[in-house]
């Protein structure tokens, strides 16, 4: 078996090692990224349309999936995400293997989602030859701003990543991790309800 007898696709998203320009994939992230360009050229005035947008780039998207621009992904095709999923500015996804993203998750600017990585012995990473890992982020989950998730990371429901934290391990549900390297800060527990920021009790009925 070499690189002229196998399926290039086929092997990106079940993992295998694959070559990048062969199979027909260039093509395909050249499809993404004109309708990329349309959507990070879109006039201020025509924002209505963000949603249809965002439909036609991603693999399939929930009720009120909404990103602000500019945003970067390599095929679309390969993302997932549930209702009311929210993006702020700069987000990149490469989904070379799948990203699976829940219902109500709320990514802030300047995210990075890599499913994609290359050998690390330089013989074998010259060879052309990388790989994706798929990752998956559950229901109701807060990415802050600047934080890069690795590939193969999963992340349970209702976890908080703060801020400027690199992702590198697997993430429990209901849990805030922050830092590089990720690391658990606490559980969320039903005491959290009360509080919108720290010692702040919400002044609100509402909530
Ligand atoms: C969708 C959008 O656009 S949102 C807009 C962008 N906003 C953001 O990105 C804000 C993200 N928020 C954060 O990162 C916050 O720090 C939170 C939500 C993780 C704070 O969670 P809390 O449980 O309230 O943590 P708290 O502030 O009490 O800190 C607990 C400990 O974790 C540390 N910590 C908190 N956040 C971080 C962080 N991002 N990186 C490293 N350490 C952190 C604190 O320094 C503290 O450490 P200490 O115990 O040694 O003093």
């Amino acid at each position: 078996m070499n690189r002229n007898t196998v399926n290039h696709k086929k092997r990106m998203l079940a993992g295998l090692p694959y070559i990048a320009d062969m199979g027909g994939l260039a093509q395909e992230r050249m499809q993404c990224k004109r309708k990329i360009w349309e959507f990070n050229n879109l006039h201020p005035d025509n924002a209505s349309r963000i949603p249809e947008l965002v439909r036609g780039i991603f693999g399939s998207a929930g009720e009120g999936a909404y990103i602000e621009a500019p945003f970067h992904c390599d095929y679309g095709t390969n993302i997932t995400v549930g209702k009311n999923f929210f993006a702020n500015y700069n987000l990149t996804i490469l989904d070379v293997a799948p990203v699976v993203i829940g219902d109500n998750v709320m990514i802030a600017p300047n995210v990075s989602i890599y499913t994609a990585g290359h050998p690390v012995h330089p013989d074998s990473r010259n060879s052309g030859y990388e790989y994706g890992m798929p990752i998956t982020i559950g229901n109701n989950v807060w990415i802050g701003g600047s934080v890069t998730i690795l590939p193969g990371v999963h992340i349970g429901d209702n976890c908080v990543i703060g801020g400027g934290s690199v992702v590198t391990k697997d993430i429990e549900s209901d849990t805030i991790v922050a830092g590089n390297p990720a690391h658990v800060i606490r559980k969320i527990t039903s005491e959290d309800r009360d509080y919108y920021f720290k010692n702040r009790k919400f002044d609100v009925m509402d909530y």
